[in-house]
């Protein structure tokens, strides 16, 4: 495994929120940290409202940090670059979003992006450079003269990959990029992901409420919870072994074919009080254990990569967390709104 290429250090974000009346801060990041290696898929998976975009969107300069470090190749780029992004930067950093509709303006033809981009940071955007950029996307050359609303869904969320290609990023930030398409085209824009990390060496953050998809495509997979990570590790093992009460509940909502009636809603009422009102943690042997402190304990290692968990004492840190947590499920057993998002969209 090669070294980070971008690492965030105890990364916050705070939102004023309310009226001028009664304003308020809405921690929606507290303490994260982790690194984006060259060449590996990091997931980020967790369910609405827990502060994956935000992450994403304060490593693409679109949100300043409250607190924190993020350091591209070891250089802590909010102290070199503080109010905004050098195009160094935003050359090296790229962003592609969930809405392959929103993103591209509909006035355009696809050649007008690609040409824009290329141009933007400095490169000719000739007529091999436009073609190599398609074929790279899976989509042909002729298609640089449609407009977005002459392709499909996943042919758009192709046209964006390319946009963000043009520029030769080394990190991709990628915001539920295929939430938005048909399950049917999904599986083609991952392993056009996959391939573009195997062949390029490009760092990825994929950013998904889609477990399944996670599993499928990532190296290593880190879940938030209420504006914090709570777990980490590779990939399969973080699915196959989750450690930490709220990755267990996640977990629990995935609809399993192989076992036939799984959706427990005692365990999960269990998971739920283990999560807001934890009163043990199974990993404290060392003494390391805290409720006030995001500690860390090592579970196992897989792949080379350690296998971590947040101390089970830590209770979510905002109300807000709790409110969310008590309307997954009601006593009932039925599903509300936040378990049917994660239910649908890890089918
Ligand atoms: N501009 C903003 N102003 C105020 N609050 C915000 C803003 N952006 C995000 N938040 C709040 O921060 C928290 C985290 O939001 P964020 O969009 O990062 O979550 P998410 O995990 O990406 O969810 P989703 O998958 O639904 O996008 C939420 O409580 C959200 O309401």
């Amino acid at each position: 495994m090669t070294g980070p290429l971008l690492s965030i250090r105890g990364l916050s974000k705070d939102f004023q929120v309310g009226t001028v009346f009664s304003r308020r801060r809405v921690r929606a990041v507290n303490d994260v940290s982790f690194d984006l290696p060259a060449g590996r898929i990091t997931a980020l998976v967790g369910e609405s409202g827990s502060g994956k975009s935000t992450i994403a969107r304060c490593l693409a300069r679109l949100e300043q940090p409250s607190a924190g470090q993020v350091l591209l190749d070891g250089e802590d780029i909010l102290r070199t670059e503080r109010r905004r992004a050098s195009r160094a930067y935003r050359r090296k950093v790229q962003m592609v979003f969930q809405d392959p509709f929103g993103s591209l303006n509909p006035v355009h033809r696809i050649e007008h992006f690609l040409t824009r981009a290329l141009v933007l940071h400095g490169r000719q955007a000739t007529p091999e450079a436009l073609r190599e950029l398609m074929m790279t996307v899976g989509l042909t050359e002729d298609m640089l003269q449609s407009y977005p609303h002459e392709l499909s869904g996943g042919q758009r969320q192709r046209v964006s990959i390319a946009r963000a290609l043009a520029v030769e990023p080394r990190l991709v930030l990628a915001d539920e990029p295929t939430s938005m398409l048909d399950v049917s085209v999904r599986v083609g824009v991952l392993n056009l992901m996959r391939r573009l990390r195997d062949e390029r060496n490009i760092a990825m953050l994929y950013i998904t409420h889609d477990l399944g998809s996670a599993r499928y495509l990532a190296d290593t997979t880190m879940v938030m919870f209420a504006g914090e990570l709570v777990e980490g590790g590779d990939a399969l093992a973080v699915m196959d072994a989750p450690a930490h009460p709220y990755t267990r509940l996640l977990l629990s909502a995935v609809p399993d074919p192989e076992r036939a009636g799984s959706y427990d809603p005692v365990e999960r009422a269990r998971l739920r009080e283990a999560i807001l009102n934890p009163t043990s943690c199974p990993y404290g042997d060392d003494g390391t254990c805290s409720r006030t402190a995001p500690v860390r304990h090592i579970v196992g290692e897989d792949a080379g990569q350690p296998h971590w968990v947040r101390c089970h004492l830590r209770a979510p840190a905002s109300d807000i967390a709790r409110r969310v947590l008590k309307a997954t499920d009601r006593p009932d057993g039925e599903a509300t709104d936040a378990t049917e998002k994660a239910e649908t969209t890890a089918a």
